[in-house]
């Protein structure tokens, strides 16, 4: 399959007999753990996790690969009222994404009571009649063994699911199972992808989003939805030898107003510094390679509320 040098969705052939292939969205309240759950799934970091409530603001997909199924990972925004102009995309790209997909996982936390949002996105759910859902009740590392008993009762009285499975992400337990359940709700089909892809974000994307979660880091509450992170510029420094090469990479961090900009830069620029130096680790770890990166942080007025803003800061495509 190596030589195919195939871009989804351009179907593969495969040959082989009852093998499935198809799409999963987590679908949950912020902060339920979904990418986190997507990460220990794929087995790779291929989306930003942070323990603010929606930091996650784009799909990705992550994919997982099984001798004999497929399962791509599509990960939303959390589920939830709009606020901004940019909640209100983030709603209708929930919505949309969910009927393009072949199975949902709804993510409820096995450690905090269900709640209105949970109540919420069940009622959502159970409007989408031909999707199966499957219920996972997540973070079981957080919860007590009756607690968690407790949970799974509450959550198959909230609706009508395919599936009820408890996991956790940090710890490991049953993804393995969580796995063979999603899959036994795809269709039967060729891969979709190439063997060995975990993603089809592109580089420059998830630079950018390393780089945005290593800004997050420490940051009082109201920031994280204010920094957004372009990256300008990304290529090997000429000269330097294949396999040996330093890469060049240029980002700007976006925020709102001049004081989230003093905030992100901190006292003689050291915060930047060391959100440099965080996201350098996680960058190298990415693309194998030793890089140089040099951050900017710029005001853009209210880019959240700006329909010209989002687009050029990559919003648009997400629509
Ligand atoms: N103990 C424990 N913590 C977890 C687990 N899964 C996620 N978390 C933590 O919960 C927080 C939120 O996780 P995320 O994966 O970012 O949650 P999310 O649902 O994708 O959040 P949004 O992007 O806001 O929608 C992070 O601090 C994670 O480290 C788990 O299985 N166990």
């Amino acid at each position: 399959m190596d030589d195919l040098d195939s871009t989804p969705p351009l179907p593969m052939p495969t040959g082989k007999e009852g093998y499935r292939s198809g799409f999963v969205c987590f679908v949950g309240r912020p902060n339920v753990g979904k990418s986190t759950l997507m990460n220990a799934l794929v087995g790779q970091k291929v989306a930003i996790t942070s323990n603010r409530p929606q930091t996650t603001r784009r799909t990705v997909r992550g994919i997982v690969h099984r001798p004999d199924a497929q399962l791509i990972i599509v990960d939303t925004p959390g589920l939830h009222k709009p606020r901004t102009l940019l909640g209100e995309r983030l709603d209708s790209l929930v919505r949309s994404t969910l009927v393009e997909v072949d199975v949902i996982g709804f993510c409820i936390p096995a450690d905090e009571p269900i709640g209105r949002g949970d109540t919420y996105i069940a009622r959502e759910l159970a409007q989408q009649k031909e999707t199966p859902v499957v219920a996972i009740v997540t973070k079981t590392d957080k919860a007590e063994r009756a607690q968690i008993v407790e949970q799974l009762l509450a959550v198959s009285r909230l609706g009508d699911w395919a599936d009820i499975v408890p996991v956790s992400a940090e710890s490991g337990f049953q993804l393995g199972e969580l796995t063979d359940v999603l899959c036994g709700h795809l269709p039967e089909g060729p891969p979709l992808y190439p063997d060995g892809d975990l993603t089809d974000e592109p580089d420059e994307m998830l630079v950018a989003e390393l780089v945005r979660e290593a800004a997050l880091e420490g940051v009082r509450d109201e920031l994280p939805h204010s920094i957004a992170v372009v990256v300008d510029e990304m290529a090997p420094r000429a000269g330097t030898k294949p396999g040996r090469e330093l890469i060049d990479i240029h980002a700007s961090l976006y925020v709102e107003r001049p004081s989230q900009k003093a905030i992100v830069i901190g006292a003689k620029g050291s915060r930047l510094r060391e959100v440099g130096t965080r996201a350098r680790r996680q960058i190298e770890a990415l693309l194998g390679s030793r890089v140089y990166l040099d951050l900017r942080v710029k005001v853009a007025k209210d880019w959240q509320s700006d329909p010209k803003q989002l687009r050029r800061l990559g919003f648009d495509q997400q629509v």
